[in-house]
């Protein structure tokens, strides 16, 4: 079972509810998660990652909870999450980054040693293996971020809003290396920029308010958009319905 939100409410300290009673079930492959502004998919994928507790209701990935003692290890082992803005410790190599990061999901330093130069090649920065990743482009560093959850073999990956900052040539080698991970690791993305998702992904789910409003295939999405399904709109006009029948 991939990851799943059971009856999930959360709210930050002193507000609303920014996720209400969620059900959820995301399917394995490559998922986009669409919404607007504050629509809480930062908090969704937060909550995924074990970064946030929910105060009522849970998460589960196959049948294992962040919050059992007993098996929050499995699960965090599982489970890599790619934050809005990754913080990288200054003056560390992509090869320690991603060996320290192996260690943290409970390799042994040695495994995760000789794991990271595979991640780091998968990912196309062999090369620069041992240049510091503070001297990395932006679209570089969200590249050793994925080899830090490759190295240990991360069942899911979290990413929120991997492509922001990304000139259109990154942003699309990052979604072919996001296309080549799917069949080995279940993504879950979330993005402002739909235009080309058909390429990448194989389901969508569209959050409002804190609420699901689509959940499925790409096609059934892009279905919603009419008689447009082939236009270059199509991802786009499938949105706004989604949207607008949502908040009717
Ligand atoms: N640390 C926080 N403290 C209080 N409220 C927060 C915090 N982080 C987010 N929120 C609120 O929770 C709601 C959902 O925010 P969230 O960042 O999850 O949305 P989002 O869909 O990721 O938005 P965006 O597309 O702008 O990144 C918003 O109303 C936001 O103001």
């Amino acid at each position: 079972m991939p990851i799943t939100f059971r009856e999930c409410t959360f709210r930050y300290r002193g507000g609303d509810d920014v996720i209400q009673n969620l059900d959820l079930a995301f399917t394995s492959g490559a998922t986009v998660l669409l919404g607007p502004n504050g629509a809480g998919k930062s908090t969704l994928l937060s909550l995924g990652a074990s970064a946030l507790r929910p105060q009522s209701g849970g998460v589960t990935f196959n049948g294992l909870s962040p919050w059992n003692r007993k098996q929050s290890a499995a699960y965090r082992a599982a489970v890599a999450w790619l934050p809005q803005k990754p913080s990288f410790l200054s003056g560390m190599t992509c090869r320690q980054h991603v060996t320290y990061a192996g260690w943290l999901k409970g390799m042994t330093q040695r495994d995760a040693s000789s794991a990271s130069g595979e991640a780091l090649e998968r990912v196309g920065l062999a090369k620069q293996a041992d240049r510091k990743v503070s001297e990395l482009s932006g679209g570089q560093q969200q590249r050793v971020a994925i080899a830090q959850a490759l190295v240990h073999r991360a069942k899911v990956l979290l990413l929120d809003e991997p492509t922001v900052g990304l000139d259109p040539k990154q942003r699309r080698s990052f979604l072919q290396l996001i296309a080549s991970l799917r069949d080995e690791t279940h993504v879950i993305v979330s993005t402002h920029d739909i235009a080309d998702i058909s390429e990448s992904f194989s389901d969508v789910v569209v959050l409002h308010g804190g609420k699901v409003l689509f959940n499925g295939p790409v096609p059934s999405f892009l279905a919603h958009s009419g008689t447009r399904i082939h236009s270059e709109r199509a991802a786009e006009d499938a949105y706004t319905a989604v949207l607008e029948g949502g908040s009717r």
